[in-house]
């Protein structure tokens, strides 16, 4: 397809765009060594503090620049007057002239959705494949109405050499073949929620995080400040697309399952799917209230206090109206605790009051004993000095502490986990005993994914006292925020001096890519982490944009949770309903969103299958008609000749199946997908496959359940007992659905002989 002269001209080039990227990586790379030459103890704080943001930003920059050496450049239009336009991973600039558009450019959109029938004034698109810096083939499309075709796929040639490459265990980057109406998802705008519903293959995690990538470069002051979240659904799917976002050259995306989204907890304990449903349920939140009232607490029988050798009686009475003033702040629980303490230390203070205050030359005057009381020599003075003794009394603290103890969510959800009596409590409207039984279980051991929402949502209820460390954080910010500020002015006013001939896009100094309070945090902390890691390591923090993959599988509080970090509801929402595995799962997207949104969210929907060939879409929709005729698998894109294979046998049999997969893999990667029971039994007898709760996907070939192996794709896939799978759960059909649809190329599917199985 690609004449000779033309490939020599786009080799001449392609050489000339990667010397230029020589010739930044170098620039680079001497700041660095001079901003870290200058390192070290000399100069003031605020200076060193400034050269150290400096040597992190450099660093990060070179990194961007080291990541986009292959495929740099992938593409070419050519414009109806005369303009030729070379696009790639990033921008690149010489002193004259654009070498290099980059793919989020608005010029370089007509790439991906200029037809015959819309030009967009493109008269020639070129896609140009290439291995490490050498042109390997041109596929060329002429727009031209005379020549249109009816395809609807962009790039034919190209489309298909990358979507028949082996799998590798690594989702790729699809930078030089994202389709039209892939394009349309990337490129929306980033304001209110947009749900992406497309079936298996279609590319809704590849759209995801191309349009994190977009977003990042479209809208960098609004979003660099507050990162990007992309929440997947286990650590297996993190890994597994987490090397396309660096291939893009961004840094500013944090990837999260939903089970790292608090804090100082690491969520991996697994636990049967109806206590996850239960966790999950919308209710919880009326649970956990009450939890949190319950330990707001009167003593029963009156408590005895010791205090100088002289006791005290605490009483439901003396603490109901301090208990009543403390829930009536509108404070939460570990905030409204003062005002609960201060009335009971006024109570206690009262008692102290009355026996040492007691005036000893009192009498009744007039022997009627008419008197209402001794009247007390104690004024308010001594009255405050009593209880702020009586505040540092032990004895009253441990007093306190047990009727309105200081909770933390951790403290609070292991005691209710603990306790069946504080569970069916709390429960008591909203779950029955035998679920209250099922979440009761002894300390320790661990949080699962489902507890996270839970512990999120405590964090809410009780909230933390650190109005102190507030106000102190609030004034050394300040002072940071303008000695940053001054920082960015003498470098902006320094530019051109600094930069002289250089190109002064292509190579930002301090002030181009920070603002004043980016700046001032990075310096404040002295650690110069971005957006997305300082969000990693707060439960307040507030994203900029969220993105939800696989998001049919959330439930309603773990959207609590999302949406607490997202209150700007600039959220991109992607899943497939027809996927859904969990229980307590949503019916429809808006049942997800009415609660946060109402009905002010869009849709998009994603119709072409990349993935899967039409051999196996179809078998999959043969299997799946009688069994839930609702599904209806997306159109694929291409067809491979190699029609599924079907048989029934011993383990035997399996054993010998699998041999003959594996030896004709060749280069690519193979996924047996097992029901859970079956894991033990297989892994044991089929040891060349790599198994485990987090197997790694870059091994050749490997043992999941249907849970682990969503999302993920391989070369040849074998799906066991599919009967199996359909029985054990009711939510069989879907993850069929989802075991049937991983392959890109073979599909087997093996059952056990009749009144047999492989395991529990
Ligand atoms: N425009 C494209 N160009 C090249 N490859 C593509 C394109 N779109 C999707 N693909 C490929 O198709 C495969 C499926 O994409 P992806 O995993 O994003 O689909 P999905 O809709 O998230 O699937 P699932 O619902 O099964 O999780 C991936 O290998 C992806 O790289």
């Amino acid at each position: 397809m690609s004449s000779l002269s033309s490939r020599a001209e786009e080799q001449s080039h392609l050489s000339v765009i990667y010397g230029r990227l020589d010739e930044l990586r170098a620039e680079i790379r001497d700041r660095l060594d001079h901003t870290r030459r200058g390192t070290g103890s000399g100069g003031t704080k605020e200076a060193r503090s400034m050269r150290d943001a400096a040597t992190y930003m450099y660093a990060e920059r070179l990194a961007q620049y080291e990541a986009v050496e292959q495929g740099l450049c992938f593409g070419r239009l050519d414009l109806r007057d005369g303009d030729r336009l070379h696009i790639g991973r990033i921008g690149i600039h010489d002193s004259e002239q654009p070498l290099l558009v980059d793919w989020r450019a608005p010029a370089a959109r007509p790439f991906y959705v200029a037809t015959a029938i819309t030009p967009y004034d493109v008269t020639l698109r070129r896609h140009i494949r290439t291995r490490g810096r050498t042109v390997v083939e041109l596929d060329d499309e002429i727009l031209d109405l005379d020549a249109a075709t009816d395809s609807s796929v962009v790039g034919e040639a190209a489309l298909l050499a990358a979507l028949t490459a082996n799998r590798t265990g690594r989702m790729r980057d699809i930078v030089s073949t994202i389709q039209a109406e892939q394009d349309r998802v990337i490129r929306a705008e980033p304001g209110g929620v947009l749900v992406v519903q497309g079936g298996p293959g279609t590319g809704k995690t590849a759209v995801a995080l191309h349009r994190a990538a977009y977003l990042l470069y479209t809208y960098r002051e609004q979003l660099s400040a507050r990162g990007v979240l992309i929440v997947g659904p286990n650590a297996t799917f993190l890994r597994y697309i987490s090397q396309v976002l660096p291939s893009l050259a961004e840094t500013g995306v944090l990837l999260a399952t939903l089970g790292d989204l608090f804090p100082g907890v690491t969520a991996r304990r697994t636990e049967p799917a109806e206590v996850a449903e239960i966790k999950g349920r919308a209710v919880m939140v009326d649970v956990l209230a009450a939890a949190v009232r319950d330990r707001q607490r009167v003593p029963e029988e009156p408590l005895e206090i010791e205090v100088d050798r002289h006791p005290l009686r605490l009483s439901a009475a003396d603490c109901e109206p301090a208990r009543e003033r403390a829930r009536a702040c509108g404070l939460r629980h570990n905030l409204a605790r003062p005002i609960f303490v201060a009335g009971v230390l006024d109570a206690l203070a009262v008692q102290v009051a009355d026996r040492i205050g007691a005036d000893p030359f009192w009498d009744d005057p007039l022997g009627e004993d008419d008197a209402l009381a001794s009247p007390n020599v104690l004024d308010a003075a001594d009255l405050a000095d009593i209880r702020a003794d009586l505040a540092e009394n032990p004895l009253v603290q441990a007093a306190v502490d047990a009727l309105w103890p200081v909770l933390t969510p951790v403290r609070l959800l292991t005691e209710l986990y603990g306790s069946i009596d504080a569970l069916v409590s709390a429960g008591s409207l909203a779950l029955s005993d035998a679920e209250c039984a099922l979440l009761w279980r002894e300390p320790g051991g661990g949080w699962s994914p489902a507890d996270v929402p839970l512990l999120d949502e405590a964090a809410e209820l009780l909230g933390e006292d650190d109005r102190d460390a507030r106000r102190a954080a609030a004034r050394e910010q300040a002072r940071w925020l303008s000695y940053a500020q001054g920082v960015l002015d003498i470098t902006a006013g320094s530019k051109s001096y600094e930069l002289e001939d250089d190109d002064e896009a292509a190579i930002p100094n301090v002030a181009d890519i920070m603002q004043a309070d980016m700046l001032a945090d990075r310096l404040a902390e002295r650690e110069y982490r971005t957006a997305a890691e300082r969000a990693a390591a707060d439960r307040d923090w507030v994203f900029g944009h969220v993105i939800v993959d696989e998001a049919q599988e959330l439930s309603p509080m773990a959207w609590r949770l999302l949406m607490r970090r997202c209150p700007s509801r600039s959220m991109t929402v992607v899943g497939d309903l027809a996927q859904t595995g969990t229980l307590g799962a949503p019916a429809g997207w808006a049942d997800v969103l009415a609660p946060y949104v109402a009905d002010r969210w869009r849709l998009a929907e994603l119709t072409v299958s990349y993935r899967t060939p039409a051999e196996i879409m179809d078998y999959t929709a043969r299997v799946l008609a009688p069994v839930d005729p609702s599904i209806v698998p997306p159109r694929p894109v291409r067809s491979s000749g190699v029609a599924p294979w079907e048989a029934t046998g011993t383990l035997d049999d399996l054993v010998a199946r699998m041999s003959y997969e594996i030896e004709s893999l060749g280069e690519g990667r193979l996924a047996v997908i097992a029901p859970a029971g079956y894991q033990a039994t297989l892994a044991a007898a089929l040891p060349a496959l790599t198994t485990g709760p987090a197997p790694d996907l870059e091994e050749r070939a490997v043992l999941l359940t249907v849970g682990q192996a969503k999302g993920l794709e391989f070369d040849t896939v074998v799906v066991v007992d599919p009967a199996r799978l359909l029985a054990d759960s009711p939510r069989g059909a879907n993850d069929l659905y989802v075991a049937l649809t991983r392959p890109t190329r073979r599909l087997g599917v093996f059952t056990p002989v009749p009144g047999t199985t492989f395991g529990r």
